[in-house]
């Protein structure tokens, strides 16, 4: 199905950002460029005051932040009048942020998600959180290869928002594009989702093997199959396996499992390196392989990378005897997903 052209005029909306991290900042700027007008909502004041004054230099440190964005550590101030809530706190405060947003929330406008991970106690996926939480709000979620910085420095970037009615995937995605931001657009939620949670589990095995000297080859490897296991994951959830194939899945794969500048990339990269873990960066790969390890096991799914990163993660078995065990599993035919 076609989405919206990037070239139509779409009036401003007031978008609210819920989150003052790296994503929410570089997300409120996108929005301006978009053509909206823009409310963020910070918990920490120090956060709510540098913005005010153009930088963020705690999650994105030297990038200069145009003009425009109404930072607040209100929550309430945040959502008044909007049009459209961004949710971009990481995914296990998800549930904590919404129940904190609910009774200020505008009813019926749409709730984007923008998270990546699934939720590590009770395995739900974001748009279940948000459908619990917020159910007289449509819910979307925004996926894809994009770093934080990139998009910030208006570097050209492609995402892929996803709803379940194309409608309003289409609506978002044509009123959310900009020069340097291409939105496309998806009715496949879930696949979108799945994408976005998992590959941050395969970016934290590609540091790892980086990190602990195992060669590119082993790294191609390691995403081909991974990829494989991703399709698997997704098929079990009803995802479609085009969307896996979009920029939610290879495209965030393809990013995010070759490049240090993925907080999950350099996790990774600390754990097979054998540096300490202790004060790094966000890495939602670590909760999501942990959940992840345990929806396959009681789905049944073949995903061993999936249960080798959590067992690594968890301190199970070292790097070394995870990828003996990897390499040395029954053979197969390499078709058979
Ligand atoms: N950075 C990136 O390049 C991209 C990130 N994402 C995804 O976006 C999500 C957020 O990542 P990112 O912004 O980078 O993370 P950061 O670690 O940079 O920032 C997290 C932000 O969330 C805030 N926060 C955490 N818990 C709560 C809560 N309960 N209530 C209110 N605010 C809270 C933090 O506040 P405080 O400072 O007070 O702790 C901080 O402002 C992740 O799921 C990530 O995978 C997706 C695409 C790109
Ligand atoms: O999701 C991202 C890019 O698409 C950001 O990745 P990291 O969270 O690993 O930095």
């Amino acid at each position: 199905m076609t989405g919206g052209d990037v070239s139509k005029a779409t009036s401003g909306w007031r978008v609210a950002v819920l989150g003052g991290g790296a994503w929410g900042t570089a997300l409120a700027l996108a929005m301006l460029r978009a053509g909206h007008s823009v409310r963020l909502f910070a918990r920490d004041q120090e956060t709510v005051e540098a913005i005010g004054r153009g930088e963020n230099p705690r999650y994105l440190p030297g990038i200069a932040l145009e003009p425009g964005i109404d930072a607040t550590s209100d929550i309430k101030v945040a959502l008044a009048d909007a049009d459209c809530v961004l949710a971009v706190v990481p995914a296990q405060s998800l549930r904590a942020m919404l129940t904190a947003a609910k009774t200020h929330m505008p009813k019926g406008v749409p709730l984007v998600l923008c998270a990546k991970g699934i939720e590590r106690d009770t395995g739900a996926l974001l748009s279940a959180i948000a459908r619990e939480i917020l159910p007289k709000n449509p819910v979307a979620a925004l996926s894809g290869p994009s770093f934080a910085t990139d998009v910030a420095r208006g570097l050209p970037t492609a995402v892929v928002v996803a709803a379940r009615g194309e409608g309003l995937a289409a609506d978002l995605a044509a009123r959310f594009s900009a020069e340097n931001l291409r939105c496309y657009s998806s009715d496949d939620l879930i696949g979108v989702e799945i994408g976005g949670a998992l590959k941050n589990v395969f970016a934290i095995a590609g540091g790892a093997i980086t990190g602990a000297g195992l060669g590119a080859s082993a790294q191609a490897a390691m995403v081909t199959r991974g990829f494989v296991e991703l399709r698997r994951v997704g098929a079990a959830f009803g995802a479609k396996p085009e969307t896996l194939m979009g920029l939610s899945g290879l495209g965030d794969l393809l990013l995010t499992c070759s490049s240090a500048q993925s907080r999950n990339f350099a996790y990774g990269l600390a754990l097979g390196q054998g540096k300490p873990l202790a004060g790094l960066p966000l890495a939602e790969g670590v909760p999501t392989a942990a959940i992840a390890a345990r929806i396959v096991t009681e789905r049944r799914i073949d995903a061993p990378i999936i249960t080798a990163v959590a067992a690594i993660l968890d301190g199970t078995i070292t790097i070394r005897q995870a990828v003996s065990a990897l390499m040395t599993r029954p053979l197969k035919t390499e078709t058979d997903v």
